[in-house]
């Protein structure tokens, strides 16, 4: 069997006449952390809303282990096991932490359609492991989440993927908005998804993190995929290059 996660072919996306993405080709393999850089604008983030069915894409393929796929929305691809942490938070701030790592897909103790009963003992017991998994401390599940700082609610929003064991996970930005403390708590839940094998797809414009975390740089510029960098053959001031277009990235992605 191949050990390709997840792969595009001509990935495209048109916003009307914005190209805000083009013929993205794309491979991830079994256990690889690959991060996504580029410059405001460049379509790192169209391209992650095409692959996790947020939006349609304009035209081109891609494959999910093995399989075409076509996910009609966001729980789609969450279902087949692509979780994503968005860059703004999906937390339902009235919610304890359970209720937002169960949220569209809750543990049901006796189906009963609309008076079914929830089975809060299972969803807090996995709630307990997936955080233990990321080594990240709440003190108490049970409040809601606008209580949190933003590094406890992003930590929550990763642990999502801890808890449900997904195929794939993907961030974007996950620490942009958070202090010296809490990215350091994140970057360890990073790390040990890595020591899980479990594979990574990492939207940063943080060099330091990205060469601390991950295997493989995909650079995009103006909707193109330009550069395509392992990180031990190569250093900050190349991707750099890249992003900023003083490299062009021809050789790669015929792109010129
Ligand atoms: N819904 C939309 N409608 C029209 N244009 C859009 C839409 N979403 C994105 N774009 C445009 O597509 C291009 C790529 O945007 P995208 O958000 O993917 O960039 P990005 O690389 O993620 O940037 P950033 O680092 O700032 O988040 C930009 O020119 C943007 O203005």
């Amino acid at each position: 069997m191949s050990d390709i996660i997840l792969k595009t072919e001509g990935l495209t996306k048109h916003y009307g006449g914005v190209h805000a993405l083009n013929d993205a080709n794309f491979e991830l393999r079994a256990g690889e952390h690959v991060a996504i850089m580029g410059d405001n604008g460049a379509g790192k983030s169209t391209f992650v809303r095409q692959i996790t069915g947020v939006e349609q894409r304009t035209r081109g393929q891609m494959y999910f282990m093995g399989e075409q796929v076509d996910f009609a929305g966001p729980l789609d691809a969450r279902e087949a096991g692509i979780e994503t942490v968005f860059q703004t938070l999906a937390l339902a701030d009235d919610l304890d932490v359970p209720s937002n790592l169960f949220l569209g897909r809750e543990k049901i103790l006796f189906n009963l359609g609309p008076f079914s009963i929830l089975d809060k003992r299972g969803m807090r017991k996995a709630t307990e492991e997936g955080l233990k998994r990321t080594a990240v401390k709440i003190p108490n599940i049970n409040n809601p989440i606008r209580n949190m700082s933003g590094g406890q609610r992003q930590c929550v929003a990763i642990a999502r993927t801890a808890t449900f064991h997904s195929k794939l996970t993907i961030m974007d930005e996950p620490t942009a908005a958070l202090g010296v403390q809490e990215t350091a708590q994140v970057e360890n839940i990073v790390r040990t998804l890595k020591e899980a094998g479990e594979p990574l797809i990492l939207i940063s414009h943080n060099m330091r993190q990205v060469f601390d975390l991950v295997d493989r740089i995909i650079v995009f510029r103006r909707g193109r995929i330009v550069a395509n960098l392992n990180v031990d053959e190569t250093d900050g001031q190349d991707v750099v290059a890249y992003i900023t277009g003083a490299k062009t990235g021809a050789e790669y992605a015929g792109a010129a």
